[in-house]
Parts: C-alpha cells; sequence; structure tokens
C-alpha cells in the first residue's frame, strides 16, 4: 500500500518491534522448571479449569511431580548459550535488528519466565520507542498463545501513565511469505537427508478439543498452514497434533499414535515437521527429534528425520521482516 499524496507520512519516531514467545525456564533443574510451569500452567488462558478446582491439582500434584521429569527433557536439549527456545529467539531479534537498521529497534520477550514482556517493553520506551508492535511469534493464533501474550503487554501498559502507542502481529498462517519460506527449508532439509521418505508428518502443538468447539481458529489455522504447504510442495502432508496435555480430549490425530501405527502400514521411512513453532524448543527437539524417533524405529521403522523450523535461517527473517515491515506501514518514514 503507497500513501495518498494528499496524506503525508508521519514524521520520524523511533519504532521498536517487541518478538514474543511462549517462555522456558532459566535453567534445566527442576526448581527452575517448577517456576516456569507454576506460571505457565496458572495462566487462565492456558488452563481453563476454574482455579480454584486447578489450583490444588497443580500445587498439590503436578509442581511435585512434572518438574523433576521435565528438567531432565531439558537437560537432553540444552545448549551452551541456554534453553533452545530463549537463544534461538534472541538470534532471530538480533538479525532482524541487522536486516532494519538503526530506524527500528528490536527485542524480544517471553510470555512467562525471562526476559519478560513487563522489563522489555518498559526498555523500550525507555530508549524512546513512541510506538511499538506486538510481534508474538505464532503463526497460528490461539487464545492459549497469541491472545496471552497481548493479554499481558497490555497489562503492563495499563500501569503506565504515558503508553507508546501499539499494534500488533496478526497471526500468518496463510500467509505466502511464511508458506514459501516453509517450503524452502522443507525442501533442503529434505535434500539433505541419505533416504527418502515415504510420507512427511505436519506436527502441530495440540490443544483440547473442546478450544476448538468454543471457536478458537487454532485448528483450522494448522489444516490451512499444512494444506498450503503441501500444495506449494505438491505432496501431501499427514497433520497431526503432539504434546498432549491432563485428560481432557486433545486434538486428534496424536503426533505419538501416527507416527507408531505408519510401519505396520508399510511405511518404514518418515521426515516430520513443526511448522507452527517458530523456533525449535523442547517440545520439537525432545518430544519429536529424540522420543518421536526412538518410538517409530521400536515400532518397526527404519528411517526417520527430524527437519528442523525455520529459526533464524535467512528464509526466516526474510519472511520476519515483510510480516513486520507490513505492520509497521505509515509509521516509518519513506527514505
Ligand atoms: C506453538 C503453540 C503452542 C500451543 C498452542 C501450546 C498449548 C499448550 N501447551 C500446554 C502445556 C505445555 N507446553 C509446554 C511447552 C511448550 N509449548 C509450546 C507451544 C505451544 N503450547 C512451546 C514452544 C513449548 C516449549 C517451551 C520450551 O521451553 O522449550 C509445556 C512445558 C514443558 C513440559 O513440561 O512438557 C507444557 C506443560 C498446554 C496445557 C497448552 C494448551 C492448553
Ligand atoms: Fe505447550
Ligand atoms: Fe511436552
Amino acid at each position: 500500500m503507497t500513501l495518498p499524496q494528499d496524506h503525508p507520512a508521519v514524521p520520524a519516531r523511533k519504532l521498536g518491534v517487541l518478538l514474543i514467545n511462549l517462555g522456558t525456564p532459566d535453567a534445566a533443574d527442576a526448581r527452575s522448571v517448577k517456576r516456569y510451569l507454576a506460571e505457565f500452567l496458572s495462566d487462565r488462558r492456558v488452563v481453563e479449569i476454574p482455579p480454584i478446582l486447578w489450583q490444588p491439582i497443580l500445587r498439590g500434584i503436578i509442581l511435585n511431580t512434572r518438574p523433576k521429569k521435565s528438567a531432565h527433557a531439558y537437560g537432553q536439549v540444552w545448549r551452551e548459550d541456554g534453553s533452545p527456545l530463549a537463544a534461538i529467539t534472541r538470534l532471530q531479534a538480533a538479525a532482524l535488528k541487522d536486516a532494519f537498521g538503526p530506524d527500528v529497534m528490536v527485542d524480544w520477550a517471553m510470555r512467562y519466565g525471562n526476559p519478560s514482556i513487563g522489563d522489555r517493553l518498559a526498555a523500550l520506551k525507555a530508549a524512546g520507542c513512541e510506538r511499538i508492535l506486538l510481534a508474538p511469534l505464532y503463526p497460528q493464533y490461539c487464545g492459549a498463545t497469541t491472545a496471552t501474550a497481548n493479554d499481558k503487554a497490555f497489562e503492563v501498559l495499563a500501569g503506565m501513565r504515558w503508553q507508546p502507542t501499539i499494534r500488533t502481529l496478526p497471526p500468518y498462517h496463510d500467509d505466502p511469505a511464511y508458506i514459501g519460506a516453509l517450503k524452502t527449508s522443507v525442501e533442503a532439509a529434505l535434500a539433505a537427508l541419505d533416504f527418502t521418505p515415504q510420507a512427511i508428518l505436519a506436527s502441530f502443538h495440540g490443544m483440547p478439543q473442546r478450544t476448538l468447539e468454543l471457536g478458537d481458529p487454532y485448528h483450522c489455522q494448522c489444516r490451512k498452514t499444512a494444506r498450503l504447504l503441501g500444495e506449494a510442495m505438491g505432496r501431501d502432508l499427514i497433520v497431526t497434533f503432539q504434546s498432549r496435555f491432563g485428560r481432557a480430549k486433545w486434538l486428534e490425530p496424536a503426533t505419538d499414535t501416527v507416527l507408531e501405527s505408519l510401519p505396520g502400514k508399510g511405511i518404514a521411512r518418515v521426515a516430520i515437521v513443526a511448522p507452527g513453532f517458530s523456533a525449535d524448543c523442547l517440545e520439537t527437539l525432545e518430544e519429536l527429534a529424540i522420543r518421536g524417533r526412538e518410538s517409530f524405529i521400536a515400532a518397526g521403522g527404519s528411517d526417520f528425520a527430524y527437519l528442523p523450523c525455520l529459526n533464524d535461517s535467512p528464509e526466516s527473517i526474510a519472511m520476519l521482516r515483510i510480516l513486520i515491515l507490513r505492520e509497521l506501514e505509515g509509521w516509518t518514514v519513506p527514505a
């Protein structure tokens, strides 16, 4: 879109972009994981059970059992520069900073844990950003991810006497820039394999089935992403949902169930990609790449490849730059 002649561009203002992802513990130990899970699983956008019923279960059972198990899982994927999710989001912010130059400040935050949305919003404001784009890095909109990230930012803004002006990044599940970046990334990863997969799974994080019935667009947006990616690649993808949590019915089919069923159907060579995660994390590196592989091979599979997320690859940064620039339109000053 170009601005009409009689509608001049706004004067120069310092612009800020805050990349937001889910959150992760500060360290791969049970104490840190407990602190992180307590915050995450107390979010009413994530667990929609009334607190009077849920908090005793969370405090009495889950926070006494899960942290140790999860800390072990985090330990298997932890990097020298920290939790993969945080390390990769930091790299994405640094690459975008280079891509935008000095007129746009780029920072990053986590919805749960550190660096917090409150601290980073305050830092952008203190650095003189009068206009800030909140960019939750979830291609598919979900109340439990996109909405709660924005809620937290607006909660922080509610405490500011002089608020910056705010925009939010829309979901980009069907954006040609995103589908194109996925196609480039997946095809490059497939070309580097030493086997030819008979099937490719597109595994998305699951959600309770009830959220679909209540009108959350997440499930439909996941399916649309997979359809468009499949069309772009000229082959069908098997859509599955992973990381089931709790006793309620979750979206199906479940990634683990499908993986284990494939060898029995004559499919012994698979590749799996997780297009809903903008950065690799516990749920991809441990649940898919380690446990998924183990269960597929144990079920009789012969070859398994986990294809990485977009992360800070050149195609990912080029895509994010396009999506972000579009939202900054009218805020930017023509060169
Ligand atoms: C990408 C979208 C995500 C949706 C939708 C989502 C929903 C959701 N998740 C849980 C419970 C857990 N998720 C955990 C980790 C986790 N989840 C996402 C993304 C989505 N979650 C990411 C990126 C991560 C990885 C974090 C990391 O540190 O690498 C965990 C913690 C790990 C564990 O103990 O297994 C839990 C718990 C629910 C209940 C939910 C929707 C209702
Ligand atoms: Fe999750
Ligand atoms: Fe998990």
